[in-house]
């Protein structure tokens, strides 16, 4: 064993010294609790570098400040801690601090109309920023939904209507049960509107006093807003539900964000969001894609 002492590389100072806006580690694996849920998170750690002539950051620091949110829930509170500690660290070499941590949050969700249920995961985010005073925390959160084109729709209605036209028209007297049991034909129905796995991205931006992160009400709240979520455990009498709610539930890129717009609109823990929806269209190769912010 040597006495000799570790060399600190990032002690020393530069020749072209530059301060640099954000210095860390990206895709650290952190065990975090959420609602009372251990859960797999990857987090990016980091701060400015404003002494324009050190090195480098110790990036060890950051790494050791993450073991707090190994026990502690996931709050804003939790996160304030965290990004102190971060710039209590690096005291005379950075100003600003900021952590994002991924996870998916796991939420069960009962079937339309059989007594089953499942689990759907929602992938989200946490971004955390300390810069002197000035904290904030901004949420991520992707969901999946079901949408039907309503051009769509009304082009195959009008199909099913020239079908009809062509069975029926020429007789005297229509037969109701003629008429009942063509319906339940591929001949009658000829046609079906295309419809789409959809993806709403929603950023949003919590007020000021906010402690908790309230992925669970916001996800209810856009899936709500939306009708027709995709569902997790399905018997022929959900489907058959589900086929309904679609049918009721027509809807363009333009309409999912405008809906989106007034749920998030009417959460008061919010300052700020942007939305943003793509419908994978089955009718094409390319997505229909719509945003919407609101204080962003
Ligand atoms: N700043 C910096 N460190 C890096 C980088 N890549 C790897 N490291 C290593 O991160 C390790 C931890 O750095 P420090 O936190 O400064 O470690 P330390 O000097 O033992 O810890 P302290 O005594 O607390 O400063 C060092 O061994 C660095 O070489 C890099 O790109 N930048």
């Amino acid at each position: 064993m040597t006495s000799l002492s570790l060399p600190d590389i990032a002690a020393q100072t530069v020749p072209h010294a530059t301060a640099l806006e954000w210095v860390g580690m990206c895709g650290i694996a952190l065990p975090v609790v959420f609602e009372q849920q251990r859960v797999s998170a990857v987090a990016d750690a980091g701060v400015s570098l404003d002494d324009a002539q050190a090195r480098g950051i110790h990036m060890s620091r950051l790494y050791l400040a993450l073991k707090q949110l190994e026990s502690a829930p996931l709050d804003c509170s939790a996160l304030r801690r965290l990004l102190d500690s971060f710039l209590a660290s690096h005291t005379g070499l950075s100003n600003r601090a900021s952590v994002r941590i991924a996870f998916n949050h796991l939420l069960k969700r009962s079937a339309l109309v059989s007594p089953l249920a499942g689990w759907k995961h929602y992938p989200v985010e946490i971004k955390a920023h300390l810069s002197g005073e000035m904290f904030h925390v901004e949420l991520f959160m992707d969901i999946a939904y079901s949408s039907t084109c309503p051009c769509s729709a009304a082009l195959a209605r009008q199909l099913i209507q020239e079908s009809f036209a062509k069975r029926f028209m020429d007789e005297s007297a229509v037969d109701p049960k003629a008429v009942l049991s063509w319906l339940g034909t591929t001949e009658g129905v000829v046609a079906t509107p295309h419809s789409q796995r959809s993806r709403a991205r929603l950023q949003v931006r919590l007020g000021e006093g906010a402690d908790a992160l309230p992925f669970t009400a916001l996800i209810d709240a856009a899936e709500q807003a939306l009708g027709t979520a995709v569902q997790t455990a399905v018997k022929r009498a959900d489907e058959q539900a589900f086929a309904l709610a679609n049918g009721q539930n027509l809807m363009f890129c333009e309409d999912a964000a405008r809906r989106l717009h007034q749920a998030l609109r009417q959460e008061e823990q919010l300052s700020g969001f942007h939305i943003r929806v793509e419908h994978a269209e089955s009718l094409h190769a390319h997505d229909a894609v719509a945003a919407s912010q609101w204080r962003w």
